[in-house]
């Protein structure tokens, strides 16, 4: 069983755009105890079951389109392996919720079937591999906290994040990336230089409050009721930072304990999807 993390954009900048439409970001990136699950076994050919509290949210895709199956066809037409393993996901992460689930399991995925099929494939090639199945997989196929440039795909390592709980809150509607890219307007951010690290938890919440998310109007333009989950999350005892992750509606809070961050979460509207854990 390989755990497919999902991440949170701590601070996400709007710094760029390609010539392609694609927007050059400034991001810091971690990871969180919120995670799916990738197993994989051998088979005489390629299947995904998908199960879990989100398997529903699924339910109306296609199954080829699933980035699990992406993932495992791309790596085995690039190997020349026969593409044969029974695949199994458990789906946790909120779909659609900037939490970067499918690059997650995308990226699982790649790493429990160069194992299973004992690929050898140098690390590099494995990167473009992912990037090429969406911009956000490189990340979660390093996996390590990074500040993320380019379209998302450059990663450098992070300062060492401090201790600290998070509770990530989504008020249960979907917000595909496009659109909200799409919606975005005004300036792009000068995107502020990496400062040596940050002492505490106070001092990584200033910071992210100078950087913020670039993408948090235009979401609340598609769906008003991100701005409610912030206002509930900003007017929690103990609150240290509060942000909307990547393209929402996902929004976090972060928070000294655990328990804090479980007590936030036990007076929010009991519709809205919660967890509350830790950055690892
Ligand atoms: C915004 C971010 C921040 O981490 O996360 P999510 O909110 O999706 O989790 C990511 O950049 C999302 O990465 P990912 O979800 O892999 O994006 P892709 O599938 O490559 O792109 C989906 C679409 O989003 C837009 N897009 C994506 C990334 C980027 N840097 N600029 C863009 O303009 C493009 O319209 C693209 O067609
Ligand atoms: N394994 C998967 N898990 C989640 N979404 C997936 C998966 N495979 C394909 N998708 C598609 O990718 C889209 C983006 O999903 P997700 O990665 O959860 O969100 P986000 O890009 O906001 O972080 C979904 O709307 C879904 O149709």
């Amino acid at each position: 069983m390989r755990p497919a993390r999902a991440k949170v954009n701590l601070w996400l900048n709007v710094v760029g755009r390609r010539a392609d439409g694609y927007h050059l970001l400034d991001s810091l990136i971690a990871f969180t105890d919120l995670a799916d699950e990738i197993e994989v076994a051998p088979a005489g050919d390629l299947s995904l079951e998908i199960v879990g509290p989100g398997a529903a949210a699924l339910d109306g895709d296609d199954a080829a389109d699933n980035l699990v199956l992406k993932a495992a066809r791309l790596l085995a037409g690039r190997a020349g392996v026969a593409p044969r393993a029974a695949l199994r996901l458990t789906k946790r992460i909120p779909v659609a919720a900037g939490l970067g689930g499918g690059s997650a399991d995308a990226a699982a995925t790649l790493r429990a079937l160069v194992d299973l099929w004992r690929i050898a494939m140098p690390e590099e090639e494995l990167f473009d591999l992912a990037a090429s199945l969406g911009a956000d997989v490189p990340m979660c196929l390093a996996g390590q906290p990074a500040v993320a440039t380019g379209i998302g795909e450059r990663l450098a390592p992070a300062p060492r994040l401090p201790d600290c709980a998070i509770l990530l809150v989504n008020p249960g509607v979907a917000l595909p990336t496009p659109a909200v890219f799409r919606a975005r307007s005004g300036d792009l951010s000068a995107g502020l230089p990496i400062g040596p690290g940050w002492s505490d938890l106070a001092a990584l919440a200033a910071d992210l409050a100078r950087r913020g998310n670039d993408l948090t109007a235009a979401a609340i333009s598609l769906q008003p009721v991100v701005a409610d989950v912030l206002d509930r999350l900003r007017s929690s005892d103990g609150i240290a930072h509060v942000a909307m992750s990547g393209s929402g509606a996902t929004c976090f809070g972060l928070y000294a304990s655990i328990e804090a961050a479980q007590r936030a979460a036990s007076h929010l509207p009991t519709a809205w999807w919660r967890h509350a854990g830790r950055l690892v």
